[in-house]
């Protein structure tokens, strides 16, 4: 182990003792929370590292701070606009960096929401919330949570529209560079059509794929496979794997899963259904496309969210 970095490691949980924290998933894609109702913690880039440090501190894909939408600029701006968005998902990833979005992250920070009695959300009830991707709304199900992810876009539009690929992939385990198309959930991503479930399993995620050319802020990357059949019941399935910008290989990534079903749905035609279920390594999410204001096609997201266990950073 690194001397230094178990050095960072404990001066930041020194810097934090005391604080309250959450661990949950949102198919298996985990999460340290932490509530900060009055906007009082600063919890840096390196504070993160540390705590979703699998080895030397809690563990996690990323770190959710609920935070009240007033505390934020960012959370300012949206509260303008909507005031009902009193809470703001203040989401970074596992190396501390900032992402626009998470779709498993949103639901498991409603639930964390829900478990701290900060909220009170029904079967069926909304709520609206800020994110650093803008306004997303969460409608708690039977089973889960259901996110209006807002409006999919491709990334390079005129090369996605001609040829319906506009990227190359190399990975460890596959042979040669594969055809991608990059979509953007509020997110990166570039989508890798692979032929066949023993391709996806030789693909090497330890290290991140290779993209050309990558999106400006980079990109996340989902290796993808349609299922036989592509469509069964009017609903279409494909197999994911993912590898996340400044994460690494992730069990799930719900962005990934919209970017994945737009990029499938493209592929496939028309006549390609509008709902799709993405399995992943850490279970199943469902996707479905729908007409949202505007005239701009809009993606649900939806899925279970699991709080595993709650206590204090000594
Ligand atoms: N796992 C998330 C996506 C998290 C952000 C991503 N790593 C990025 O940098 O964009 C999801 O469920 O969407």
């Amino acid at each position: 182990m690194d001397a230094t970095l178990t050095e960072t490691t404990g001066t930041a949980f020194q810097a934090l003792a005391g604080l309250r924290f959450s661990k949950g998933h949102g198919t298996g894609n985990d999460f340290v929370l932490v509530a900060d109702p009055e906007g009082e913690h600063t919890i840096d880039a390196g504070h993160v590292a540390a705590l979703c440090n699998r080895h030397l501190g809690i563990g996690g894909d990323g770190l959710i701070r609920a935070v009240p939408s007033r505390f934020l600029p960012e959370g300012r701006e949206i509260l303008a606009a909507n005031p009902d968005a009193e809470w703001f998902m203040d989401y970074r990833n596992g190396d501390g960096s900032l992402s626009e979005m998470c779709g498993n992250g949103v639901r498991v920070f409603v639930h964390f929401l829900r478990a701290e009695g900060l909220i009170d959300l029904p079967v069926g009830g909304a709520l609206a919330i800020g994110t650093r991707g803008g306004l997303k709304t969460v409608v708690r199900t039977a089973d889960g949570y259901a996110v209006d992810m807002g409006p999919w876009e491709f990334i390079f539009p005129g090369e996605a529209t001609a040829k319906a690929m506009d990227s190359l992939v190399t990975a460890e385990g596959l042979e040669v560079p594969r055809p991608a198309l990059s979509v953007s959930m509020g997110n990166p991503h570039t989508v890798v059509a692979l032929a066949e479930l023993g391709e996806l399993e030789a693909t090497r995620l330890y290290t991140a794929p290779a993209v050309e050319p990558v999106p400006a802020n980079g990109t996340n990357v989902e290796f993808v496979v349609p299922s036989e059949p592509l469509v069964l019941d009017g609903i279409g399935s494909v197999t994911m794997r993912v590898h996340e910008r400044g994460v690494g290989e992730t069990q799930s990534c719900g962005t990934g899963a919209c970017a994945a079903a737009v990029a499938i749905r493209h592929w496939a035609g028309a006549g390609a259904p509008d709902a799709w279920r993405v399995n992943v390594p850490g279970g199943v999410v469902g996707v479905k496309f729908f007409a949202g204001p505007g005239g701009h096609e809009h993606v649900e997201l939806s899925g279970p969210a699991v709080i595993v266990a709650s206590g204090t950073l000594s």
